[in-house]
Parts: structure tokens; C-alpha cells; sequence
């Protein structure tokens, strides 16, 4: 019996992104399954941000679409691509530094992605109490119990960038996009990281990680795709990646891991 062929839940096609006369993105082709965690991992400068900034619709490309879930992304401001399903987690975390750290995580819930606000209040604090007890069960699973009254701007880079997290994940994404989600986190933080990460694997979260750290990458990923100026020089299982000699060449310096 034939196996069934993956769903792509996310198609970059043929996408070219220049910044004046610099191409930044070159021909990109990159195909996203869905519920695996695919990492774009390349030297500093390859494009990767640039093109996280393109799916999630930051930056309009040259040329070239990006599809999701059958639906065009491109032309449609940042926002609306939220609402379709996407959620990025930043390399600079972007927190309401003023609230405490559980009105941080619950805040996203209430945005709908349909944009609709209901003014029926009985199910509003039936809402406000469900929402709740979900950003106080992520705060547990992320180690950030202890800290859910403390004033959100006054916390760690490593703590902001876990809230952040949190707070993308009760969205409930489809595909969630994160930007080095362990820079600069100690070992142990970004260790309980990669687990929690994994767990939310579990739940069949399809995710694409930018990530310099091959501890991380090779942690997580299902498959990876490695960007070298501009260009997606390899794609493929992580140990075909570590073989490859261009990877080993463009990126690990002539020496993978
Ligand atoms: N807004 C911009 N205007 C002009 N050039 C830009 C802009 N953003 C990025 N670039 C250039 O495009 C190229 C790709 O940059 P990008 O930040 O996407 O790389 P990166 O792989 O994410 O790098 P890093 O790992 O250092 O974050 C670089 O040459 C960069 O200088």
C-alpha cells in the first residue's frame, strides 16, 4: 500500500525578496508538512529572518507567493495572516510590558481571529475564566508559575522569550514560526525549552524554527533546510543535512557537529 502523500500546510513559492539592488531571497522553494517542525538554519545574513518576515506578511516579496493552507498570504497585512493561524514568537520578545505576566498570556485570547467581539456577558466571563485556567496551565508547563503577578518588563530576555511563547500558544496556532526561540537563555532554560517544544509537538503543531544553536536544531527538527545568500543550497532529514558537504561548506564552517 502506497503511503498517503505528506500536506503541505505552507508552500513559499519561488520567492525573491531584494532590499534595492540587494537580492536578499533567490528562487526560494520551500514546502512546510504539516504537524513536523522544520528548521531553517544558515550563516548570519543568509535571509533567514527575511524570509520569516515574508510568510508572515512584514515584508511584501519582490516576486513569488506564499500559501497557506490553500489560501494566498501575500498582500494580506500581518494581522489577517494571524486570524488565518500563523503565530510568531520574535527574536526581540514583544510583550505588554506593563501588564503581569498573566494578563500577557491571556491577552491574545481575547483577540478572536474572527475578529468578532461579543457583548453577551455571560460568556464573556465564562470566556475569561476558560482563558484563564489555560494561561495559568501554560505558566506551570513553562516553569513561569512563580512569577505570574511580576511586572512582565522587568523579566529576564529567557523569561520574556517563554512568556512570548505562551502567549502564541493560546492561540492555538496551525503553524507556529519561531525566531532562535533560545537565544539567550541559560542551558537548563533552553534544555526545558526543547521539551516543552516537544510536548507541543505532540499536540501535531506544525512549526518552522530559525535557530543558530545545532543543539536545538538538531533536537527538534524533522527536516531542515539550510540558507546560504539567499539561496536554499540543501533540504532534507537532519542527518542527510549534517552529511551534506555544501551545508558543511556554507554553513559549519567545513566541520559538522
Ligand atoms: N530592511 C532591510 N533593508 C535592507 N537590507 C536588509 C534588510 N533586512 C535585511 N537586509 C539584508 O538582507 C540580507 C539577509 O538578512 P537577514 O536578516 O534576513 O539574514 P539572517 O539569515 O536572518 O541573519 P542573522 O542570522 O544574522 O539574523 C542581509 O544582507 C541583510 O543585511
Amino acid at each position: 500500500m502506497s503511503e498517503a502523500p505528506p500536506n503541505i500546510v505552507l508552500h513559499a513559492a519561488d520567492v525573491i525578496k531584494n532590499f534595492g539592488g540587494l537580492r536578499a531571497l533567490s528562487d526560494i522553494d520551500l514546502q512546510i508538512e504539516e504537524g513536523k517542525t522544520h528548521a531553517i538554519i544558515g550563516p548570519n545574513g543568509a535571509g533567514k529572518s527575511t524570509l520569516l518576515n515574508v510568510i508572515i506578511g512584514r515584508l511584501p516579496p519582490t516576486s513569488g507567493a506564499v500559501v497557506f493552507d490553500g489560501t494566498v498570504l501575500t498582500g494580506k497585512a500581518p494581522h489577517e495572516i494571524n486570524q488565518l493561524g500563523i503565530s510568531r514568537v520574535f527574536q526581540t520578545p514583544e510583550i505588554f510590558a506593563d501588564l503581569s505576566v498573566l494578563h500577557n498570556v491571556m491577552a491574545p485570547a481575547f483577540a478572536r481571529r474572527d475578529g468578532a467581539f461579543r457583548i453577551n456577558m455571560f460568556s464573556a466571563v465564562s470566556r475569561q475564566t476558560e482563558i484563564r485556567e489555560e494561561a495559568e496551565s501554560l505558566l506551570r508547563d513553562f516553569g513561569m508559575w512563580e512569577r505570574r503577578d511580576d511586572h512582565s518588563g522587568a523579566l529576564s530576555r529567557g523569561d520574556k522569550r517563554r512568556l512570548e511563547l505562551c502567549m502564541c500558544l493560546i492561540q492555538h496556532p496551525r503553524l507556529l514560526l519561531l525566531d532562535e526561540p533560545t537565544a539567550g537563555m541559560s542551558r537548563h532554560d533552553t534544555n526545558t525549552t526543547i521539551e516543552l517544544l516537544k510536548r507541543i509537538k505532540l499536540r501535531g503543531m506544525t512549526k518552522v524554527i530559525i535557530e543558530h544553536d545545532m543543539h536545538v536544531v538538531f533536537s527538534l527538527a524533522d527536516k531542515i533546510s539550510v540558507l546560504a545568500q539567499g539561496r536554499i543550497i540543501a533540504s532534507g532529514l537532519p542527518q542527510q543535512i549534517k552529511d551534506d558537504p555544501r551545508v558543511q561548506q556554507a554553513y559549519l564552517g567545513g566541520a559538522a557537529e
